[in-house]
């Protein structure tokens, strides 16, 4: 069997509208609104015993909570990435203990390879040649990977200002790129205008289908696993489209649905200054984001003025009783290189911004003593070496 015999279909986050089948693909029919899998959870029986006792440590351990059956799926062995400690940053935040979740440790050095395993194997499912995306650079670098993967063909639209690595690799993996001028708003432009002239394409972007965020919810699951399945208090994450936090949400959900964990973390976005539609939305009250004109910011992997999922991700902060940051660039690159130069880990300069968002929270009295606070690395640092290394040389290191 291909499919999960609990996956039913998807749901409308915007109207409701259920989709059943298990070949949904795209966003909502009546609506356009994003898509949810949604799984029969009563039919599911997963106790923390049996996922001890399973041996591989890629994100299909938890093929229950995904539409595929672990057989079918498109993999490199995504997802299982560690939980570390980082007790020096947990006393100086004041709080019990701070966790960074090392996602830059995937195959392709990002979260996204979870979402794009995923996404993937249902574009391979549902019999597509090719693959396509616009990206800031790692989803698009990820999505050429498992395209390769599944033998089929990718198209990757980039901003000029994509990392060097990303661009590189998306050519290494045999994917087709166009790097457009100018940020990530002309490369969707491009994109759009691509894809109308290619029936054959199957969009494999966040958001744009069931599938991608149905990958990232894994990262959650593994941390409330490798908490001996305590919900952590609160989980900052590096924040763009949204999709991230939407997909943290969902999978706390469904742990809690099957008495695995109880409850949702109070969930944080972290944005760039530069680029912050979420958090603006968020300090202002508004129930909706609107786009950010002129974004400008060093961390380019999050510079999404329109983020598809910005009003999912607002609302996840609010009902988990999470919040949300802007940190300034100098702070974001601070965050990133001093958990290189004093715990070792290698945080990409977007992610800088959830360890900025910790010591604004902390300074602003909004963590609590007794906390269990997780950041989220979405990606690997050795992406971002040049940033990283500029930032230090800045400072006369
Ligand atoms: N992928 C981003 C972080 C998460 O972005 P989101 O689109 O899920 O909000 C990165 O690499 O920094």
């Amino acid at each position: 069997m291909e499919t999960n015999p609990a996956f039913t279909g998807a749901r409308c986050t915007a109207c409701d509208a259920t989709v059943d089948g298990d070949d949904v693909a795209g966003r909502c029919p009546s609506c356009g609104g994003v898509l949810d899998a949604a799984y029969e959870l009563d039919a599911v029986d997963l106790e923390p015993t049996t996922l001890a006792a399973r041996t591989t440590r890629s994100q299909w351990r938890y093929h229950e909570l995904l539409p595929f059956s672990p057989e079918a799926a498109v993999t490199t062995m995504e997802g299982g990435t560690p939980l570390v400690p980082v007790p020096s940053l947990a006393e100086e935040l004041g709080v019990a203990a701070v966790y960074v979740k090392d996602e830059g440790r995937n195959p392709t050095g990002t979260i996204d390879d979870r979402g794009q395993s995923v996404a993937v194997t249902a574009a391979k499912r549902a019999g597509a040649s090719d693959v396509a995306l616009a990206s800031t650079g790692d989803d698009g670098q990820s999505a050429a990977a498992y395209a390769a993967r599944a033998g089929l063909d990718s198209h990757t639209f980039v901003p000029s200002r994509a990392t060097f690595t990303n661009k590189a690799m998306v050519n290494v993996h045999g994917g087709d790129m166009s790097v457009v001028e100018g940020r990530i708003d002309a490369a969707a432009s491009a994109f759009a205008d691509a894809v109308a002239e290619h029936d054959e394409w199957h969009p494999v972007q966040a958001l744009s289908t069931p599938y991608p965020h149905e990958g990232l919810k894994t990262a959650y699951v593994e941390i409330a696993e490798a908490l001996d399945w305590e919900t952590p208090d609160r989980v900052i994450h590096p924040t763009g489209r949204g999709a991230g936090l939407h997909a943290f949400r969902k999978a706390a959900r469904e742990l809690d649905a099957l008495g695995l964990a109880s409850g949702t973390p109070k969930l944080y976005a972290a944005q760039a200054e530069g680029c912050a539609p979420i958090v603006r939305a968020f300090e202002e009250g508004r129930e909706a984001y609107e786009p950010w004109d002129a974004p400008d910011t060093i961390c380019g992997r999050i510079e999404i003025p329109d983020p598809a999922g910005g009003n999912l991700a607002l609302d996840a902060i609010r009902e988990t009783g999470g919040g949300a940051v802007a940190a300034p660039d100098p702070e974001t690159l601070e965050g990133a290189t001093s958990l290189a130069g004093t715990a070792g880990l290698e945080l990409s300069a977007s992610s800088g911004t959830a360890v900025a968002a910790a010591y604004a929270l902390a300074e602003r009295g909004e963590l609590d003593a007794d906390d269990t606070l997780v950041l989220v690395n979405a990606g690997a640092g050795s992406k971002d070496d040049d940033v990283l290394r500029s930032h230090l040389m800045s400072k006369g290191i």
